[in-house]
């Protein structure tokens, strides 16, 4: 028997396997094979179970399949219903869009339809006025058709008239023989009267007008004037006298009704030699006729004939009023009439370059009734002459300057020819020019020169510039500080000499003047040269002299240094009880050097550990541009650099080396460059660079040191920006003049201030300190050795001013609490360039001192202040510091 095959499942794989098992299973364990089916069985039902659970599960799945596929099919009809409906929205508003476009479309176009019709319009109308003016052309070409053929017709008129004057001529000749035939008679006869052998004075000759009236056909051949009676009654006057007759032409009748047109008087000049206002020329030469320019009077001979159709023709070719001069000019050819007004006449001894011009003002000239008969061409010539002055046009000689000018003009042209001439005709010419120039044109030539000595300092009483004169245009200012620099060996010379300029007569601060420059920033060429002072605006200028005049202050002049050397021998305490000494700027090289071998800065040169070898290659191997140190040793100002011509004072103050302590320039920097040349080697004031003694730091005893002991040493540090002038300010200081070209200066730089004050030292060492950020690390550490602080910014720098914050936060941070702070605002000549209001500067002060900073707001004006603040606060506290020991000194506000 075989076991059932399991419904609804699929043979086992070796299912013949599991039937032999299963008969061999009967056939040993029978009792077996019957569990063996209920288990079968049991098996099979549970598995129709699972196959009805299987397929519930189906039915199920099957249904939530559909569901599902119901639920999507729903999803994507609304999907699709909504997609449908933007579709529609869309295309919707696109349409609107579209329409309104098209709209406006319409409009345009609608315009530009409008536009073109309107163009066409005009181009309609430009056409027609284009054929209006084409018929105004012909016409106007038909009408000068006319009047050429009313020319033609008048020339032959003229040629008709011609003919009638020459008959005139003949009769007129015919006449006067008749009549002076007729008197001859007339006399013989009443010779041969009885008792009267001769002619009685009382007897009267015979009227020669009525002689004419009877037998002349004159006034018939004259035509209808009425004034040749007048002519007739002259008539028989002696054939050398002129006759003149003046008339008037009826109104011409072509005369449009209106307002009276003057009467034309025409003057009628007959002279019997025939002296002719022009050549005599044969009436067969027409080509040799002198012509007559408009409104000159022309000479018509007999024109007694021309009728007064043409002579009407004529008036409009002369102004009215014009008189002409007709002269009884028997050799002239007719046609000298007929001059036209193209054809000017050149008078035989007229000026060409007079050549007169047909002008209404001619006319008040021009044969005036009154005056006397033309007789000749001379006279014709002067009245030519007469005429010419009045003309517009300038004579020929007015280039020329007049003998005498009006100064005012004089002043033009004496600058313009100043400017032309070369440099050695520079100068006062007015007084080396004798004569008329000279005279007159003194005054401005005075005021010329008062205008160069405004704008360029005065001479030079250094012989370096004597030969240069004392008013150089500015062309040769230039050259001029080209010069001062040429004509030294080197820059230091020129730079000397320059000073020297600088500090001439009217300088009144070279007591003041400084020993020595630190040549951290050193000067362009030519910048100390007071000319370089041109480019500065005359307030800077101002400002800078207001400060270094020091006015109120008893100021030292000359013999402050003058007397330093009893004060280096110990008299320096006595040098007059001077309230202000003088001030120095030495650089701590320099010191060493100023010793006793140079007596004159012994007493205000501060002593510094002997040079280190740097500072000798430094000495040894200055810069270019700036002037070589001597060595060690050697007296400064000796040799090739020592200006033997400037005053002594000043010379060897300039002369003093400046070898470069704190920073090294290498080479030069253009002018207002801002970079810098070359990098510091300071890179810590108060370490390596001290050490090797290059650095005075602040604060050490031995720097800045003067030879006599000062009374009180203070460091004051110039903070602020870069660019906001404090180096300027500090060459300012010591130099009383305005650097331009200073290059950025580079980590810091210093100079030594010393001022007598009631017998009272100060020395006062001036940080520069650099305003870049590369350095400010360094300036920071600065800070620390600070007595006072000058905190300057730029108003025109809104940015340099936002930083004065950053400078105080760094004087904060530096424990400079009790250290006096001046605030000062710069460059106030730039007042156009302002962006800092006086007031941001005063409030900024304000609240530094609720800070707990004492602080003042002073300007570049106002700076003597500072000084005179600085010392009698200072004095007065008595808290000076003796050398080698720091204090930190409060100072009060300046006294403005
Ligand atoms: N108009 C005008 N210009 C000034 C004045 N003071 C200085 N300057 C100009 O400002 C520029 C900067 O001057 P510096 O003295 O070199 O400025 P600084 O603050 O020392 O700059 P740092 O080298 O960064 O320290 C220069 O071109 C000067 O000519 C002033 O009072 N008026």
């Amino acid at each position: 028997m075989s076991a059932p095959p399991i419904s609804g499942y699929p043979p086992l794989p070796r299912q013949t396997e599991i039937w032999q098992l299963w008969g061999k299973l009967r056939q040993e364990e029978p009792q077996l094979a019957g569990n063996l089916a209920g288990f079968v069985a049991k098996m099979t039902s549970c598995l129709q179970e699972a196959q009805a659970e299987k397929e519930a599960l189906e039915l199920t799945l099957r249904k939530r399949d559909s569901d599902h596929h119901r639920e999507v099919q729903q999803l994507y009809e609304e999907m699709e219903q909504q997609i449908h409906q933007e579709k529609q929205q869309l295309q919707a508003e696109s349409d609107s869009r579209g329409l309104a476009l098209t709209s406006q479309m319409q409009d345009v176009l609608e315009a530009k339809e409008l536009e073109v019709q309107q163009l066409a319009e005009g181009q309609r109308e430009l056409e027609a006025q284009l054929s209006h003016l084409r018929s105004t052309h012909q016409e106007a070409a038909s009408e000068n058709q006319q009047l050429r053929e009313a020319k033609r017709d008048l020339a032959g008129r003229l040629e008709e008239v011609r003919g009638q004057l020459q008959v005139t001529k003949g009769r007129l000749d015919t006449v006067r023989g008749r009549v002076s035939w007729q008197m001859e008679e007339k006399l013989r006869q009443v010779a041969a009267l009885p008792g009267l052998g001769v002619p009685g004075a009382g007897e009267k000759a015979p009227d020669p007008q009525d002689v004419s009236r009877e037998e002349s056909p004159l006034p018939g051949l004259f035509g209808d004037n009425d004034d040749w009676d007048q002519l007739l009654s002259s008539f028989g006057s002696p054939p050398h006298g002129a006759l003149q007759l003046c008339w008037s032409p009826p109104p011409s009748p072509r005369a449009t009704p209106g307002p009276q047109t003057p009467r034309v008087v025409r003057q009628i000049s007959i002279s019997e030699p025939h002296a002719l206002l022009f050549d005599q020329k044969s009436s067969s030469d027409p080509d040799r006729v002198p012509r007559t320019p408009p409104g000159v009077p022309f000479s018509a001979k007999d024109s007694k004939e021309m009728d007064s159709d043409e002579q009407d023709d004529r008036v409009p070719r002369t102004p009215p009023g014009v008189t002409f001069s007709i002269k009884d000019s028997k050799g002239m050819d007719p046609d000298e009439q007929d001059v036209s007004a193209e054809q000017p006449v050149e008078p035989r001894d007229q000026d060409p370059s007079q050549e007169p011009e047909s002008r209404p003002e001619g006319r008040l000239l021009w044969g005036l009734p009154g005056l006397p008969a033309v007789e000749s061409g001379s006279q014709v010539a002067a009245t030519f002459k007469v005429l010419i002055p009045l003309e517009d046009g300038l004579p020929p000689h007015s280039n020329s300057p007049p003998p005498q000018a009006p100064a005012g003009s004089s002043k033009q042209i004496q600058a313009s020819d100043s400017d032309d001439k070369g440099p050695g005709s520079w100068g006062p010419p007015s007084r080396a020019q004798p004569g008329a120039e000279a005279g007159p044109q003194e005054p401005t030539q005075a005021t010329h020169t008062m205008t160069e000595q405004e704008t360029q300092p005065g001479p030079s009483p250094t012989t370096a510039l004597e030969g240069v004169g004392p008013a150089k245009p500015p062309r040769q200012r230039e050259a001029l500080q080209q010069d001062l620099h040429a004509t030294g060996s080197e820059p230091g010379l020129g730079f000397q000499r320059a000073r020297a300029l600088t500090l001439g007569p009217a300088e009144p601060f070279q007591g003041l003047a400084s020993v020595g420059l630190v040549p951290t920033k050193r000067l362009e060429q030519g910048q100390a040269d007071p000319a370089v002072q041109e480019g500065l605006p005359e307030g800077l200028r101002e400002a800078h002299g207001w400060v270094l005049g020091l006015g109120e202050l008893p100021s030292l002049p000359h013999q402050g240094l003058e007397e330093e050397p009893r004060a280096e021998e110990g008299e320096q305490v006595d040098q007059g009880g001077q309230d202000l000494g003088s001030e120095q700027s030495v650089e701590a090289h320099s010191l060493e050097t100023a010793n006793l071998e140079h007596p004159q800065q012994d007493s205000l040169l501060i002593s510094l550990p002997s040079a280190t070898p740097q500072a000798q290659v430094d000495a040894e191997a200055p810069a270019p541009g700036k002037p070589a140190p001597p060595p060690v040793g050697a007296q400064p100002g000796a040799g090739p650099q020592e200006p033997t011509q400037t005053p002594p004072t000043v010379a060897e103050q300039e002369a003093q080396p400046r070898p470069s302590l704190m920073t090294t320039h290498t080479e030069q920097s253009p002018p207002h460059s801002r970079e810098p040349r070359v990098e510091s080697m300071l890179e810590d004031p108060g370490t390596d660079s001290r050490e090797a003694g290059l650095i005075p730091p602040p604060g050490d005893p031995m720097a800045g040191r003067p030879q006599a002991n000062p009374d009180y040493l203070f460091h004051v540090i110039f903070l602020g920006d870069s660019n906001v002038g404090k180096t300027s300010f500090l060459h300012l200081l010591h130099q009383n003049s305005f650097a331009t070209g200073l290059t950025a200066t580079v980590g810091v730089d210093f100079r030594v201030k010393t001022l007598l004050v009631d017998n009272k030292c100060f020395v006062l060492q001036l940080w520069d300190t650099a305003g870049q950020e590369r350095y400010h690390s360094m300036t920071r550490q600065l800070l620390r050795k600070a007595d006072g602080v000058v905190l300057m910014y730029d108003v025109t720098s809104q940015e340099s001013f936002v930083h004065v914050r950053y400078w105080l936060d760094c004087l904060q941070d530096a424990g400079a609490d009790g250290v006096a702070i001046f605030l000062l605002g710069n460059k106030m000549d730039c007042e156009e360039e302002r962006q800092v209001p006086t007031e941001a500067g005063q409030q900024l002060a304000q609240a530094s001192l609720q800070a707990g900073m004492q602080a003042s707001h002073v300007t570049l004006k106002a700076v003597k202040c500072l000084w005179s603040g600085f010392l009698d606060t200072l004095a007065s506290r008595g808290e000076g510091t003796v050398p080698g020991t720091t204090a930190h000194t409060e100072m009060g506000l300046p006294r403005h």
